[in-house]
C-alpha cells in the first residue's frame, strides 16, 4: 500500500483501516494526526504564555474622583512624561480648548460684574465691588463709572462671548449634558473632530467649508480671528478694578486656570499660536464617558504598559454616563475578561458618580484645595460643597465590593494651589 501524498482525501475516506492491507496506511496517518495535534497544543501552549506574560506586563488603573479634580490632567501628566511624541501629535487640537477657555473666562468675568451690579441696584451697603474711595469720589459715583465702563467693554467684546457656545458644541460632537454647566465636554476620540491642518496660520486662504470638520475649522478660525480683535478689552476687563475686587471678596467664582489664561492672552491671541505643555495641562475641559490611554512605562528593565482609564465626574453626566459606562464596562469586559466590570452601586437613578471597576488599581484623586477650603463648591451643583462631596465619594469607592482587590491610591494633588493660597495669607481652621 502505497502512502505517498498522491493517495486523495476521497480515497483514504473509502479505506477499511480494519483490513490488514491498510494497517500500514492506518499507522502513518495515525502518527500525522498525532504529530499535527501535538503542534497544535504546543502553540496553544505558547499562545497561552504570551497572553500570560503581555498581562503580566499590563497594569490597569482607574482614575477616580469627583468633576474638576484633576483626572485627566493626571493622565496628560503620564503623557507628558512617558509619551509625549502622543502629545505633540495631538497638540493642535486642544488649540480650540484654550480659546474656549478664554471665553468662558471673560464671559464669567462679565455675567459676576453684571450679577454684582444689580444686586447693587437693591441693596448699595451690601457692595463687594465698590468701598469708599480717597480719590473724593463717592461709592455711588465710582460704581456708577466702572457700571458704564465695563458697559462699554460688552459692547466690544460681544463678538467674542457670542462664539462660546458654538465652539463648545464643535468640542463636544454637538451633544450637550443636562446638569453640566461649563458647555464643552470631550469624548475618546474628540481629538479626530478638530482638523489637523492647525496652527492657523494660513487661515484666510482656506475655503470653509460647512460639514464636519470644515465647519469645526471654521469656527475655530472665527475663534481665533475673534480674539486676536478684542485682546485690548480683554486685558483692560482682567485688570479692571471691579473684577479685581470681586476676586478678592471671592465672589468671582472662575475655574482655576482662568487667571493663566487672561495673563497669557497676547501669547494665545498671536497667529500660529500652538498650545505650549504648560497650555494643557492647564486647560479645564469636562471628561464625557471614559477614555482609555496606554503608555509603555519602563520599570527596572521591563516594560509594561499602563492602561489608564479617565472617568468623566460630573454629577451633570449621570444618565449619559451611565449609559457610556455600561457600554463601555461591556466593551472592556470583552477584551479584557472579567478582570473590568461596571459598578452600578451609585449608577441608580438619583446617584451621581459613575465608575468602572477593576482589580489592578484604582487612583482617587482627591481636591487638596478644596478640604482646606471648604467655601469652594461643584461646578455642577453649587448648593454642594466640595470636601463633603469628595469625602463620600471616596467612601463610596473604599466600600465598595468591585473594588475589593484593586490597589487604592489616594492622591492628594492641587498642593501647589494650597501653598499659594496658604502664602496669601489664607487660614486654615479645619
Ligand atoms: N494648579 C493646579 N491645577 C491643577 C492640578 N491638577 C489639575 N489642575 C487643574 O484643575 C482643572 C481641572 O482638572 P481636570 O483634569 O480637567 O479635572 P477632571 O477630574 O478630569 O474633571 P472631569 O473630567 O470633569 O471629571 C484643570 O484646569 C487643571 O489644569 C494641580 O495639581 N495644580
Ligand atoms: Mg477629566
Amino acid at each position: 500500500m502505497a502512502t505517498s501524498s498522491a493517495v486523495t482525501s476521497s480515497e483514504i475516506v473509502s479505506m477499511d483501516f480494519t483490513q490488514p492491507e491498510h494497517a500500514t496506511a492506518r499507522a502513518y496517518y495515525d502518527e500525522k494526526a498525532v504529530r499535527i495535534s501535538n503542534l497544535i497544543d504546543e502553540e496553544l501552549k505558547k499562545d497561552f504564555a504570551r497572553r500570560k506574560d503581555a498581562s503580566r506586563r499590563e497594569i490597569r488603573a482607574m482614575l477616580l474622583g469627583q468633576a474638576e479634580s484633576g483626572k485627566s490632567t493626571l493622565q496628560k501628566q503620564f503623557q507628558l512624561y512617558y509619551a509625549s511624541q502622543t502629545l505633540d501629535r495631538e497638540r493642535p487640537s486642544w488649540q480650540p480648548v484654550v480659546y474656549f477657555n478664554v471665553l468662558k473666562a471673560v464671559r464669567m468675568t462679565l455675567d459676576e460684574l453684571d450679577y454684582e451690579f444689580s444686586r447693587l441696584k437693591e441693596d448699595p451697603t451690601t457692595s463687594s465691588v465698590t468701598s469708599p474711595t480717597n480719590s473724593g469720589e463717592s461709592a455711588s459715583e465710582k460704581l456708577e463709572t466702572w457700571r458704564r465702563e465695563i458697559g462699554e467693554l460688552r459692547v466690544q467684546l460681544v463678538p467674542l462671548i457670542a462664539i462660546e457656545d458654538t465652539l463648545a458644541s464643535e468640542l463636544s460632537g454637538g451633544i450637550s449634558v443636562a446638569g453640566g454647566r461649563t458647555g464643552a465636554f470631550v469624548r475618546a476620540g474628540w481629538q479626530a473632530l478638530v482638523p489637523s491642518t492647525f496652527p492657523l496660520s494660513d487661515s484666510h486662504s482656506r475655503p470653509p467649508t460647512r460639514t464636519g470638520k470644515g465647519r469645526t475649522l471654521e469656527v475655530v478660525l472665527l475663534a481665533a480671528r475673534t480674539l486676536a480683535a478684542t485682546v485690548g478689552p480683554i486685558k483692560v476687563l482682567w485688570c479692571h478694578p471691579a473684577v479685581k475686587r470681586l476676586l478678592q471678596s471671592r465672589k468671582l467664582r472662575l475655574d482655576e486656570s482662568a487667571p493663566f489664561f487672561l495673563n497669557s492672552i497676547d501669547r494665545i491671541a498671536e497667529p500660529g499660536y500652538l498650545p505650549s505643555n504648560e497650555d494643557i495641562l492647564n486647560v479645564r475641559v469636562q471628561t464625557l464617558g471614559v477614555m482609555e490611554h496606554t503608555f509603555p512605562i519602563d520599570m527596572g528593565g521591563t516594560t509594561y504598559h499602563w492602561k489608564i482609564y479617565d472617568v468623566g465626574g460630573a454629577r451633570g453626566q449621570k444618565y449619559f454616563t451611565f449609559y457610556k459606562a455600561t457600554r463601555m464596562g461591556s466593551l472592556l469586559r470583552r477584551r479584557h475578561g472579567d478582570n473590568i466590570s461596571c459598578a452600578d452601586k451609585r449608577l441608580r437613578p438619583g446617584k451621581s458618580f459613575a465608575e468602572l471597576s477593576l482589580r489592578h488599581h484604582a487612583l482617587f484623586s482627591h481636591h487638596r484645595l478644596s478640604s482646606s477650603f471648604p467655601i469652594q463648591y461643584l461646578e455642577e451643583d453649587p448648593k454642594t460643597n466640595r470636601i463633603d462631596d469628595s469625602l463620600q465619594l471616596f467612601n463610596a469607592v473604599c466600600s465598595n465590593k468591585l473594588l475589593i482587590r484593586a490597589h487604592l491610591v489616594l492622591l492628594l494633588n492641587k498642593a501647589d494651589l494650597l501653598k499659594k493660597k496658604l502664602t496669601a495669607g489664607t487660614k486654615v481652621r479645619k
